[in-house]
């Protein structure tokens, strides 16, 4: 990747990289010559994460790193923002937005490893495994086929019929499941999959239902009690979504009652901080339940695949000013700007920010190579290329600072 040279010096440009993301993701960072990169292994704690954000340019972060819009607040030279992994709840995207910082993530990179893990999960509680493997571990011997069945020909009922809920589908109809789906928006089935009639009634059909639904409003605390009774008697809860979506305690006393047979659960409302420090649920020591900490997207692949994206993703922004599949801000893809000087202009959307850019530029009478705008609700960002030299950049930059309602202005040279 070309190094380019920015408003401020790339040298002086600091990377912040938290919960041991993928090497890859500093190799693309040093690739494209950005040399001060602080790496840490695990997320900080909120004191540590505040001071040393308020001196981070970038920072990269995965689903333990709470950026909530009061350490928002001392990110002062904060421009970018990389969630190293699909979910972005962990962002308070509104104030990020609000900052003028735009948030980007990793759509589809780790999508295939929970898809995996989730049709092994349903083969193995169907099989009744995990009450078998506790069993042999406390020394009991009990060869029987009791309770345990091939998942050919049962129903799997999946919530969320995105990029995950759609690889689980086909891997699932590969093994001979027959696949239903609930979605609150109307999706292309693949295969044979078939939409349900509704929540109800996929939770009244399937044999084993997962979760793949984003922790919005919507989806909070979506399946409880109420859900779990609607369920067949016996069968399976799969859940590596977020742990906001289920009742976990109803979904304890389901698993002791009988209602369900097993669930797989990977996602946790309160998961711990770090690694090694106690993880508490009510869902221990059942037997017929997995319990994983939060690696559903977690394989070398994955990880190396995202570390690769996001940084890319965030050199792009921070070299060129494109924000193309940012998941917080008007997305603009920009050329290259060979020959021109760069300006960025990210102002609240109100009336008249757009009359007096335009009016410095007239006034400066410089020739403009090219204009790029988009605005959404509350958010515009103009990107105008432009011949000139540095000095003449810096001073419209300086006036364009000054506009009342501008968040943020750089120069690209
Ligand atoms: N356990 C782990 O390590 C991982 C967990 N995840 C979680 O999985 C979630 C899903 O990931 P993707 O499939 O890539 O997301 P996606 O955005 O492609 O799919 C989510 C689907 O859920 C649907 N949906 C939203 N609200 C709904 C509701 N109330 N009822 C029914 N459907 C609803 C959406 O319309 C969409 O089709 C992520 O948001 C993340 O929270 C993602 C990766 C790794
Ligand atoms: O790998 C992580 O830290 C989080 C994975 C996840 O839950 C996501 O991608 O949304």
């Amino acid at each position: 990747m070309a190094s380019k040279k920015t408003s401020f010096p790339k040298q002086d440009i600091r990377v912040l990289l938290l919960e041991g993301v993928s090497q890859t993701a500093v190799e693309i960072f040093q690739a494209a010559g950005y040399s001060q990169i602080e790496y840490h292994s695990k997320a900080l704690p909120e004191d540590e994460l505040k001071a040393r954000i308020s001196e981070a340019h970038i920072v990269g972060l995965r689903s333990r790193t709470q950026l909530s819009a009061e350490v928002l607040t001392d990110a002062k030279r904060l421009l970018a923002i990389g969630c190293f992994c699909i979910g972005t709840n962990q962002v308070d995207l509104e104030a990020a937005e609000q900052a003028g910082i735009p948030v980007f993530n990793a759509p589809y990179s780790n999508t295939r490893s929970v898809a995996e893990l989730v049709v092994a999960q349903a083969v193995l509680l169907a099989r009744g495994i995990p009450q078998k493997n506790a069993e042999c571990h406390r020394g009991g011997w009990s060869k029987a086929a009791t309770g345990s069945h091939e998942v050919r020909g049962k129903t799997l009922g999946i919530v969320g019929y995105g990029h995950i809920g759609t690889q689980v589908g086909v891997l699932a109809e590969a093994l001979g499941m027959r696949v239903i789906f609930h979605d609150i928006d109307t999706k292309l089935a693949l295969g044979n999959a078939q939409p349900a009639a509704g929540l109800e009634d996929l939770l009244a059909r399937a044999d084993i239902v997962t979760l793949h639904v984003p922790e919005t409003p919507s989806t909070q605390w979506m399946i409880g009690a109420e859900q779990i009774a609607k369920m067949k008697r016996g069968a399976h809860l799969i859940n590596a979504a977020r742990g906001t979506v289920v009742v976990i305690e109803a979904l304890a006393a389901a698993l002791q009652s009988g209602q369900l047979g097993g669930a797989a659960v990977d996602v946790f409302p309160v998961e711990p901080k770090a690694n090694g420090d106690e993880f508490q649920s009510p869902l221990r020591g059942l037997d017929n339940v997995i319990l994983t900490p939060h690696i559903g997207g977690s394989t070398l692949e994955a990880q190396d695949n995202i570390g690769v994206e996001v940084a890319a993703k965030l050199v792009r922004y921070s070299d060129n000013g494109s924000t193309l599949s940012s998941v917080n801000f008007p997305e603009v893809t920009l050329p290259e700007h060979a020959g021109s000087l760069r300006l960025l202009h990210i102002h609240r959307n109100v009336p008249g920010v757009l009359s007096k850019i335009n009016d410095i530029f007239s006034r400066h009478a410089v020739n403009i190579d090219g204009q790029f705008l988009r605005t959404d609700p509350k958010l515009g960002y103009v990107v105008i290329d432009i011949t000139a030299d540095e000095a003449k950049a810096g001073a419209i930059k300086d006036e364009l600072a000054a506009i009342p309602g501008t968040l943020r202005t750089r120069v690209l040279y």
